[in-house]
């Protein structure tokens, strides 16, 4: 059976890459310096980081599924290709504002979107291949990895010694427990990427990053999307203005959005899965939850090297070493942050702390990370920093102050800028714009080089680009310094000028 369906040429070259079929396990060195557990992002950047620095450490990576993990296989990349396609869509929707008269029908070819997915994830996936960290000089093995006692670890009839540990075997989509769900069945991430016909009526079960990037995106390439979600409103952990934003495109796209809402069962009837909600049956052709993520510890027997988890994750400390200090983990099994680039860079201090930090000197701190995000949806939901609060003054400039914005006719979006009462210190900031992706590494690179709202107003910002709302959020902090003895002061250099 394929590892990954359907089992078209793409998928199979896929699966050549990241599970090739005819893969022979090495057999173990001695002993290993370091052993990976799970090849997502987390477990490739400490695997691929420790062998790559050619001073001979021996180093395992085990991975029971596809190397990749989430990211490259039912996550960020085969996501991405399908948001993009969606977009198009919008665009041609929306083509008569721009002077364009689109076609009469705007036809989506599902099954050619979903082609062009995996066509492109088979493209990427090179990168992750089991050749290409062989050719690193990583030990390469396929199957399940379990702890046998606190030095070794077993992977189908290989035993593996090992000096140090990282667990990254990542999350998956949490079960939501609701009556007749598992009974009439549900699409996760693991599943609906590999969907080859375009389900007519979809439900969606979680208004976060996964429920609202997949909501608009299967609307737009023409199903009936209904989200359900259990808070007040979408993204409820973002900031309001931008949920609020968001919420009203959604409804403006046609997708039927059902807040604070408490499902009491699902049901099968001959015309369709019913979701019974507020009072309400809803009737669809198939679920999708995105309901929070469930951390993959099951079958490592992690009691049998005292490493201690709970149902968030496994548990570490601010260094990522787990309760055995022998052992580390990075990724989602053990992080709040669950984003790929979040898992390279606590990857990254897992190979510092576990290899490079003797008796603890020189130790690097996951609190001291500066982490954005962002939700890709359209308008686009980039964070870092904090949120509004009591010690920060807040800047809000709207995009339809910005000449960019106005030409691409793309002024639905605004930055929220915070800064410390009395300095130009940034503390945070939320961009909402199409590409608010590309904008927030800018705020990101101001607060790691502690560089503040001064810096930032003197930056040439090329005209006309969206990322001059940036500049434009620095010139009105300047603004606001401006006193009326500031201004007197001004006035009588002007005088002498
Ligand atoms: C739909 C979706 C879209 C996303 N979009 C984005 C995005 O746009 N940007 C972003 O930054 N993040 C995104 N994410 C989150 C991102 O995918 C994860 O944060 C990232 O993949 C975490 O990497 P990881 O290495 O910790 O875990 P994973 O990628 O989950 O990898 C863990 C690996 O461990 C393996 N494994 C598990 N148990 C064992 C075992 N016992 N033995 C051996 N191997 C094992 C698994 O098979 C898996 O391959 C998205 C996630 C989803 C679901
Ligand atoms: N662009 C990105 O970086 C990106 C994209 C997708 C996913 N991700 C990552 O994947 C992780 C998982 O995403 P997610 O969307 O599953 O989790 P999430 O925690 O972001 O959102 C899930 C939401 O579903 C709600 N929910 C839970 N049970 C429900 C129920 N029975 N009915 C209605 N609503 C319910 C929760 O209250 C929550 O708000 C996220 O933490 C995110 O970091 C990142």
């Amino acid at each position: 059976m394929s590892l990954i369906s359907p089992d078209d040429v793409h998928n199979q070259l896929l699966v050549s890459r990241v599970h090739p079929p005819d893969w022979v396990n090495p057999q173990p060195s001695d002993r290993y310096d370091l052993v990976v557990l799970g090849a997502g992002t987390a477990g490739l950047v400490v695997a691929a980081g420790a062998a790559g620095l050619g001073i001979g450490l021996k180093v395992a990576l085990i991975e029971k599924h596809l190397m990749g993990g989430d990211c490259l296989n039912v996550g960020c990349v085969p996501s991405k290709c399908m948001i993009r396609s969606s977009r198009v869509v919008a665009e041609m929707r929306d083509a008569r504002s721009f002077g364009v008269i689109p076609p009469d029908t705007i036809e989506v070819d599902f099954p050619a979107v979903m082609e062009r997915m995996r066509q492109l994830r088979a493209g990427i996936s090179e990168n992750d291949s089991a050749d290409r960290f062989k050719k690193l000089g990583v030990d390469v093995f396929l199957g399940e990895a379990s702890f046998l006692d606190r030095d070794r670890i077993q992977v189908s009839d290989r035993i593996l010694n090992f000096k140090k540990a990282v667990i990254a075997t990542g999350a998956r989509a949490r079960d939501p427990e609701i009556p007749g769900l598992a009974e009439a069945g549900y699409l996760t991430n693991e599943t609906v990427f590999s969907l080859t016909d375009r389900p007519r009526r979809l439900a969606v079960i979680g208004g976060g990053a996964i429920g609202c990037e997949l909501a608009q995106t299967f609307q737009r390439l023409g199903c009936e999307v209904m989200l359900f979600h259990k808070h007040a409103r979408l993204l409820d952990r973002e900031d309001p203005d931008a949920a609020e934003l968001l919420q009203q495109v959604f409804l403006k796209e046609g997708i039927r959005v059902i807040l604070n809402c408490n499902i009491d069962q699902v049901r099968s009837s001959p015309d369709g899965k019913v979701i019974d909600a507020n009072g309400e049956s809803f009737v669809v052709d198939e679920i999708l939850v995105g309901a929070g993520r469930a951390p993959n510890v099951e079958g490592l027997n992690l009691e049998a090297v005292g490493v201690n988890y709970d149902r968030k994750g496994v548990k570490v400390n601010d260094y990522l070493q787990t309760t055995n200090p022998r052992i580390y983990a990075a990724g989602d099994i053990c992080m709040d942050w669950k984003y790929t680039h979040a898992a390279d860079a606590a990857a990254r201090i897992v190979i510092k702390n576990a290899l490079f930090s003797p008796f603890g000197f020189g130790r690097s701190k996951l609190s001291s990370l500066t982490m954005p995000w962002v939700t890709y949806t359209d308008p686009e939901i980039a964070h870092v920093g904090i949120y509004e609060s009591d010690n920060a003054e807040l800047i809000k400039i709207t995009l339809d102050k910005v000449d960019r914005a106005i030409a691409d006719g793309e002024t639905n979006g605004f930055i929220k800028l915070l800064h410390r009462t009395g300095s130009d210190e940034i503390l945070g900031a939320t961009i909402v714009a199409r590409h608010a992706g590309e904008m927030i590494s800018e705020i990101t690179t101001a607060i790691v080089g502690k560089r503040g709202l001064n810096t930032l107003s003197t930056v040439i910002h090329p005209y006309p680009t969206q990322a001059e709302m940036i500049k434009k959020a620095a010139d009105a902090y300047r603004r606001k310094l401006l006193t009326p003895t500031s201004r007197k002061l001004l006035g009588l250099l002007t005088k002498f000028s």
